[in-house]
C-alpha cells in the first residue's frame, strides 16, 4: 500500500466528508477535505494531492465539467468520482473524462479504499480514454438506479474503450438488446453500424448466409450474390440475438471468424476479414444446451468474455416507479394523454412478478395511457390489468357487445355453473389457461397462414416456445386450415 498519499476530497455533504476522511486517515493517507469545486481545483492546480476523490453535484461547479480540466494541468492524476445520481449517462460521462472509477453512492467504505489503494499502485501510464464523442445528450438509454443496474452500468462504462465480446443474458424483456445498443453508442465503434440479427427469427437453413453472406449459385434460390451481416457490419458492432437458438454449422462457422479473424461466404472461398465488434444475447441456460450438445463449448468460452447479467425486473422493483414515470412521459410526447399513478397502484404493481419484465411493464403503461381516461391511475385498473383482463371501467369502448373479459367470465360463471351439485374437477386453472392458449396460437397460426416466425412474433412467444405449445396443446396445422 502507498501510504502518505494526500487524497483531496470535494463534497458538499460535510457527513460524507468526515466519513471518508476518517476511513482513508485509518488506512494511512493524508486527507484534505473541502465542500466546493473551487477549492479542490486550486488545490490541483497548485500541484497538491496525488489523488482526487470528488463528487458530481457541488454548489459552484459539476465535478465532472472538473475532470477535464484537471487531466489537461495534471494528466497523471487519478480521480475518482462517487455520484448519488448514478445513471448510466453520469457512469459514461465520468469514464470519458478520464475518471480511474466511478463509484454510484452509497458504497461501502471498504471498497472505496480498495479502489484508491488500487488506483495509486495501477501503472500510470495508462492514458486517459480517447477524446469524448461528448455530445451530451440528456436522454437517458436505460432506466433505473437500482445497485444492481448501477453495477451494470459500471461495467459498460469500463467497456467504452475496449473492443471486448459481450455476452448478456437475462429473462426476456429485461433490456438485453437496450445494453448492447448502449455498448455500441457509448463505444469506440460508435461512428459504425450496428447490426442485429436474432437467431430465433431466422428459419435454421438461412442463417449461415443471412450471417456471412452467399454467392451466386451457392443453394437452389440464391439467384445473386448477397452480403451478410458480417459484412454490413464492418467497422460496428453485429449484436447476435438470441445466440443460444443458432444451428451446429452455423455455430462452427462462427467460432472459426472468432479464432481466425476471417470468413468467407457460403459457397465462397475467398477469406473475408472481420473487422466487427460482437456482442451476444440470450435468455437460455448456455451451459445447459453446452450438456446437451446443442452449444458448442469452445464458442462459449470465445463469447463469455464479459458476461453481463440482465437482473429480472422483480429483483429491482426499486426502479418500477422510474420506468413507468419515464414510459408515461414517453406516451405522451407521441401525443397519448399525461397520467399518474396513485401509490397504492404503485405498491401494487411493485408486488407483481413481471414475467414479460421491462417489455411487460412498457406494454402495461402504454394501455394504461392510450386506453383508460381517468387520469390518475388507481389501484382497480390496475388489479384489472394484472388479471389480465379488458379495462375495468369507463375505459375501453366496449362497441360491439362486451369486452374480453366479460365475454371470458360469462364462460367461466357458465363452467362453474355447469357442475352445480359438486364443485368441478380439479386443476381448472390449467385446463381454463390451456382452453385460451389454444384457439390463441391457432388464430395466429391461422392469420399469418402457418408462418410459425411471424405468428411468434404476434403472440410474442419465442419460436421455440410456440413449436413446443403447438405439440403440447396439439393444434392441429392442417391443409385445410387450423382447427
Ligand atoms: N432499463 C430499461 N430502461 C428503459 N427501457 C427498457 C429498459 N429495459 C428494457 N426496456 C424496454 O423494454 C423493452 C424490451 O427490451 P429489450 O428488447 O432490450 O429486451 P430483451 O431482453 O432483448 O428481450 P428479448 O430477450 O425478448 O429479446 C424494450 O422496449 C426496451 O426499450
Amino acid at each position: 500500500m502507498t501510504t502518505n498519499s494526500t487524497i483531496l476530497v470535494a463534497d458538499d455533504d460535510r457527513g460524507i466528508r468526515t466519513v471518508l476522511a476518517q476511513a482513508l486517515g485509518r488506512a494511512g493517507y493524508e486527507v484534505r477535505t473541502t465542500g466546493n469545486a473551487s477549492t479542490l481545483w486550486r488545490w490541483v492546480s497548485e500541484g497538491e494531492g496525488d489523488l482526487v476523490i470528488t463528487d458530481v453535484v457541488m454548489p459552484d461547479e459539476s465535478g465532472l465539467d472538473l475532470l477535464p480540466r484537471i487531466k489537461k494541468i495534471r494528466p497523471d492524476m487519478r480521480i475518482i468520482v462517487m455520484s448519488a445520481q448514478n445513471t448510466l449517462l453520469t457512469a459514461v460521462k465520468a469514464t470519458q473524462r478520464g475518471a480511474f472509477e466511478y463509484l454510484p453512492k452509497p458504497f461501502d467504505l471498504k471498497e472505496l479504499v480498495a479502489v484508491v489503494n488500487r488506483a495509486l499502485t495501477a501503472p500510470r501510464s495508462a492514458p486517459a480514454e480517447g477524446q469524448p464523442g461528448d455530445d451530451d445528450e440528456e436522454k437517458l438509454p436505460l432506466i433505473g438506479r437500482s445497485p444492481a443496474m448501477q453495477e451494470i452500468y459500471r461495467t459498460l462504462a469500463r467497456l467504452m474503450g475496449t473492443d471486448l465480446t459481450v455476452m448478456i443474458t437475462g429473462e426476456s424483456g429485461t433490456g438485453k438488446e437496450l445494453v448492447a445498443r448502449a455498448l455500441h453508442d457509448y463505444g469506440k465503434r460508435r461512428n459504425g453500424p450496428f447490426v442485429a440479427i436474432n437467431m430465433a427469427a431466422i428459419p435454421r437453413e438461412l442463417i449461415e448466409s443471412e450471417l456471412f453472406g452467399h454467392e451466386k449459385g451457392a443453394f437452389t434460390g440464391a439467384t445473386q450474390r448477397a452480403t451478410g451481416r458480417f459484412e454490413q457490419a464492418e467497422g460496428g458492432t453485429l449484436f447476435l440475438d438470441e445466440i443460444g437458438d443458432m444451428p451446429p454449422e452455423a455455430q462452427t462457422r462462427l467460432l472459426r471468424v472468432l479464432q481466425e479473424g476471417e470468413y468467407t461466404t457460403v459457397g465462397g472461398r475467398t477469406p473475408i476479414r472481420a473487422n466487427v465488434r460482437i456482442v451476444a444475447a440470450t435468455h437460455r441456460d448456455l451451459t445447459q444446451l453446452i450438456r446437451q450438445g446443442l452449444f458448442r463449448e469452445d464458442l462459449f468460452y470465445r463469447l463469455n468474455v464479459v458476461p453481463i447479467r440482465l437482473p429480472p425486473l422483480r429483483e429491482r422493483t426499486e426502479d418500477i416507479p422510474e420506468l413507468i414515470r419515464h414510459f408515461l412521459a414517453q406516451g405522451s410526447s407521441e401525443g397519448l394523454p399525461q397520467k399518474s399513478i396513485d401509490s397504492q397502484a404503485m405498491d401494487r404493481l411493485k408486488r407483481h412478478r413481471w414475467p414479460g419484465n421491462v417489455r411487460e411493464l412498457e406494454n402495461l403503461v402504454r394501455r394504461l395511457a392510450a386506453l383508460y381516461s381517468q387520469e390518475v391511475i388507481g389501484i382497480e385498473v390496475i388489479e384489472a390489468e394484472l388479471a389480465g383482463g379488458a379495462p375495468a371501467s369507463d375505459a375501453m369502448s366496449a362497441g360491439d357487445g362486451e369486452g374480453l373479459s366479460a365475454s371470458v367470465e360469462r364462460h367461466l360463471r357458465e363452467y362453474f355453473g355447469s357442475h352445480e351439485d359438486s364443485l368441478p374437477p380439479p386443476g381448472v386453472y390449467d385446463r381454463v389457461l390451456r382452453e385460451v392458449e389454444r384457439p390463441l396460437i391457432a388464430l395466429a397460426l391461422e392469420v399469418t397462414r402457418g408462418n410459425q416466425i411471424k405468428a411468434a412474433q404476434i403472440l410474442g412467444l419465442n419460436r421455440n416456445t410456440l413449436r413446443k405449445k403447438i405439440r403440447e396443446l396439439d393444434v392441429s396445422v392442417g391443409r385445410g386450415g387450423f382447427k
